[in-house]
């Protein structure tokens, strides 16, 4: 499912009124009604309900106003305040804003009717509580007294639903504006917007309920919008096929680079995530220690050993003749980022023509020069978490978490595919850029990202294209946490990789 920004939605509505003739007004007529079906699915019969509808002097205010007539069908208990001063209303919120006067709704002004003590009082005594103070045109910190009225419906609501997305967040980057309100529903128009996918937005949000308003879909998709949620269907086209006349390396050969004496566990993480999603023949290359244990756990893994206790130029030849057996590499698990297994990292990157992932340590070395990505002959993927990938950019951990114009601009420029990591986790190449919204807390543990970097590899390794292996692996590797039937955080990361082919059976059915 797409994505669509502010400035998008803008313009989908300029285009909507120009080439359809379809005006604005529809549109909020609509936007206004879906919230209160969307309210009658959620909370069944509506009549024995009180309402209090917020609304500010946007259009968002506009579709709140909608939402208090049509909440009139249902019951007589509907209450209306508005924030910000009337002469700033749109012409289509003062539109609306007559019409419920005409018919006779009390509609109280903020800071003139009733003040922050009295709004506390109505906000408890009602029922549910409609946000439509702020929407996409939301624009910089929020001012109050708005601010002061987002914090009394957090303390006092009992059930709120957001008209478009919960105000005082920010539309395209999920960052609360200082202060926003938390919903239990929100039902936004046409499609999701980014604060609904990305944190600590997409907490706000609640459930999210999407609703058509007239706008055709035609005219969306000819937008060409490059965004968009990983959904079953998608990752379910891009599962490789098992042909039944095949043999181990029809699956492809994948070679793993990784460990050190320091950090046994995990290169055979990875390797499990690759066998576990169907890859024929996975070969790991790393020290003698490693291979033992390796071993002891998969007799199906293939290993040859270095001869010290971590990675050096020693291993540059070694390394490029079994990449050269390989159809796809992954480099980096536990490779420790002492200066040996940097020269190592960069040396070896400069003469591969495999694809390649780069994870972990593999990240660290290459981040004293990123530019060594640029000189790599084959497809490349990073899959950092959020502290690997400010250290990439050289920006603060904060600045990138969730930054997907950041990794669309670091794909482009470095021409690889960015796997941003978290609990949203954004896999780009620059040109498209996809959200995955599967999986939950139980990967949050030291060990699940060597496993996805398997996962990846192991499709990567059976020809599946880079920036859909990686679609379609952080796609597995959350539904696996998800198929874990006891509380969150309680899973081994070894059970994770148990999991995989229950995941694997889901996509597949
Ligand atoms: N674009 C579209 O196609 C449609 C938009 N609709 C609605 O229109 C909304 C967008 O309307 P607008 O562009 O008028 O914008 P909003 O209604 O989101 O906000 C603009 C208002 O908020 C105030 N404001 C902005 N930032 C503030 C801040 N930081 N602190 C305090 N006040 C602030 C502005 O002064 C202005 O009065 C959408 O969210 C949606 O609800 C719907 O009617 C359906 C169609
Ligand atoms: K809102």
């Amino acid at each position: 499912m797409k994505i669509i920004s502010g400035e998008e939605m803008r313009e989908l509505e300029r285009m909507t009124e120009e080439s359809l003739k379809i005006p604005a007004s529809f549109l909020m007529e609509r936007a206004g009604l879906a919230v209160v079906l969307a309210l009658e699915q959620e909370l069944g019969d509506l009549s024995g309900k009180s309402f209090l509808v917020l609304c500010g002097t946007g259009n968002n205010g506009g579709d709140g106003l909608v939402v208090a007539r049509n909440l009139l069908d249902h019951t007589d208990m509907v209450s209306c305040v508005i924030v910000g001063e009337e002469e700033r209303m749109t012409n289509l919120t003062r539109e609306n804003l007559e019409r419920l006067r005409l018919l006779g709704v009390d509609v109280k002004k903020f800071g003139v009717d009733i003040d922050l003590d009295g709004l506390a009082e109505m906000i408890k005594r009602s029922d549910v509580i409609v946000d439509a103070l702020l929407g996409t045109g939301s624009r910089g910190e929020v001012r109050n007294p708005l601010s002061d009225i987002i914090n009394l419906v957090n303390l006092y609501a009992g059930y709120v639903v957001s008209v478009d997305l919960p105000s005082g967040l920010e539309c395209d980057t999920g960052r609360i504006l200082g202060m926003a309100i938390k919903a239990n529903l929100t039902v936004t128009f046409v499609l999701p917007k980014p604060c609904h996918v990305l944190f600590p937005g997409r907490e706000l949000t609640g459930k999210l309920k999407v609703a058509n308003i007239g706008i055709p879909r035609s005219l969306c998709e000819s937008m060409n919008l490059k965004r968009s949620i990983i959904t079953k269907s998608h990752v379910k086209r891009i599962l490789p096929e098992r042909k039944k006349d095949s043999h181990k390396k029809t699956f492809g050969t994948l070679l793993v680079i990784a460990g050190s004496r320091q950090y046994l566990g995990a290169p055979i993480l990875t390797c499990l995530g690759a066998l576990r999603i169907g890859c024929g023949y996975v070969r790991l290359l790393s020290c003698e220690e490693v291979g033992r244990l390796a071993v002891g756990r998969e007799p199906g893994l293939v290993f040859t050993s270095i001869d010290g206790d971590s990675f050096s130029l020693k291993e540059l030849d070694l390394a490029l003749e079994l990449a050269q057996e390989s159809d796809a590499i992954v480099l980096g698990p536990g490779l420790t980022n002492r200066e040996h297994v940097c020269e190592f990292v960069m040396n070896f990157l400069m003469q591969i023509d495999k694809p390649v992932l780069i994870d972990a340590d593999g990240l660290n070395c290459i981040s004293k020069n990123v530019d060594v990505l640029n000189s790599v002959r084959a497809p490349v993927i990073i899959t950092p978490h959020p502290g690997e990938f400010a250290r990439l950019v050289k920006q603060p951990t904060e600045q990138v978490k969730y930054n997907y114009l950041l990794a669309e601009r670091f794909a482009l420029d470095h021409n690889v595919i960015v796997v941003l990591k978290g609990a949203t986790t954004i896999v780009t190449d620059g040109k498209n850029t996809y959200y995955n919204l599967v999986g939950n807390t139980s990967l949050a543990k030291a060990g699940s990202g060597d496993v996805l970097s398997g996962v990846i590899g192991g499709f990567l390794a059976q020809g599946v294209a880079p920036t859909e292996a990686c679609v379609l692996g952080v796609y597995v590797h959350g539904l696996a946490s998800e198929k874990y039937s006891m509380r969150e955080g309680t899973m081994l990361v070894s059970e994770l990789v148990d999991l995989i082919p229950y995941a694997v059976e889901e996509v597949a059915r």
